[in-house]
């Protein structure tokens, strides 16, 4: 189990990291979300022991896990970090890369160990391109191979999903659920895109600012969000001052400047409700994100798959009262 008990980190007057405690049982997965500069990189880099934290302890297994200055050679040898960059050496093939990470052991088991990387991580058709012939979502998965050659305990990984497409975003995904369950190892990945985080991840925290403001699971904290951004950074949210409610025929609160969220998929189009003109539709494949205005206040996302609406078209909204989600 990795605990983070009240971390801190500060560079100058930057709070990077605020108090933050949290817990990884092995065979876990958690997704930390968080706009840029929040502070996901910084507990990362803490969390696997290669920057000092200024206060909080981390432990594996009841050890606590030194910082760079307590030891010779920073890093842990049961945590490991996958860099956003991967920082693979460059002059030699991606199998090479993958191979380095276990260089001390037997050329045998070397072999045999590194066969099985290259086939878990699916990089058999490319193990003998250089790093600068591969593709981004190929770079990731040998970083990710070279991370895990040795089975680690904890596996931190900095935006896995970015810049690769659906295909190698669904790759990675399928290999970290299957390390986890077959390793038993503890993952914990920060993102900035929440749709990644809530699709694999058993544990979800929200980061603002240097604190983790938020966690649960990822249907609890999609559905019930803490704050404005918390709701915004899981999904598409319609947030809205309370002083509204009354437009969209629901009951009125006694706090006109409390917001309350609604997503896109609470709002339903019926024959009668709430009239609303569409100002736009965006075609997502499976349904259409529409776009309609109540009133010159209150705009409002929605899905449905009705195909014939377009700009100006009048539809009416119903909205039931349990879809109202009080924000803080
Ligand atoms: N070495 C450093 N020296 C000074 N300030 C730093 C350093 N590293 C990070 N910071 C600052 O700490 C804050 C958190 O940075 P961090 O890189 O952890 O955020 P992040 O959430 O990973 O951002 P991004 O998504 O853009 O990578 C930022 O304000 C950043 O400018």
């Amino acid at each position: 189990m990795l605990l983070a008990d009240r971390l801190q980190k500060t560079f100058d007057d930057i709070h990077a990291v605020r108090s933050i405690s949290l817990q990884l049982p092995p065979g876990r997965i958690m997704g930390l979300v968080g706009a840029s500069g929040s502070g996901k990189s910084t507990l990362l880099s803490v969390l696997a022991g290669l920057l000092d934290a200024d206060g909080g302890t981390v432990t594996l297994n009841g050890k606590r896990v030194p910082g760079p200055s307590e030891v010779l050679v920073a890093g842990h040898n049961d945590i490991r970090l996958v860099h956003q960059e991967y920082q693979l050496m460059p002059n030699i093939s991606l199998r090479e890369n993958i191979a380095y990470a276990v260089r001390f052991y037997e050329k045998e088991y070397q072999r045999f160990r590194v066969d099985e990387l290259v086939k878990l991580c699916r990089l058999e058709a490319v193990q003998d391109h250089l790093p600068r012939q591969a593709s981004g979502g190929e770079k990731q998965r040998t970083a990710i191979a070279r991370a895990i050659a040795e089975k680690p305990a904890v596996l931190l990984l900095d935006e896995p999903f970015s810049h690769l497409d659906l295909l190698n975003r669904t790759l990675i995904r399928d290999l970290l659920f299957d390390l986890v369950r077959q390793e038993q190892t503890a993952c914990l990945f920060v993102t900035h895109d929440a749709t990644d985080a809530l699709s694999i991840a058993d544990e979800v925290g929200i980061l603002q600012m240097g604190h983790l403001i938020q966690t649960g699971s990822p249907v609890a904290v999609y559905r019930r969000p803490v704050t404005a951004y918390a709701a915004r950074m899981t999904g598409p949210a319609n947030i809205i001052r309370a002083k509204r409610l009354s437009s969209l025929e629901l009951p009125a609160s006694h706090h006109p400047d409390a917001c309350f969220c609604l997503r896109p998929e609470q709002i339903h189009l019926s024959e009668t409700g709430v009239p609303a003109t569409v100002t736009a539709v965006f075609f997502k494949g499976s349904h259409f994100e529409v776009e309609v205005d109540v009133n010159r206040y209150v705009r409002l996302r929605l899905l449905t798959t009705r195909a014939e609406l377009k700009e100006g078209t009048t539809v009416h909204l119903h909205i039931g009262e349990e879809a109202v989600w009080w924000l803080k």
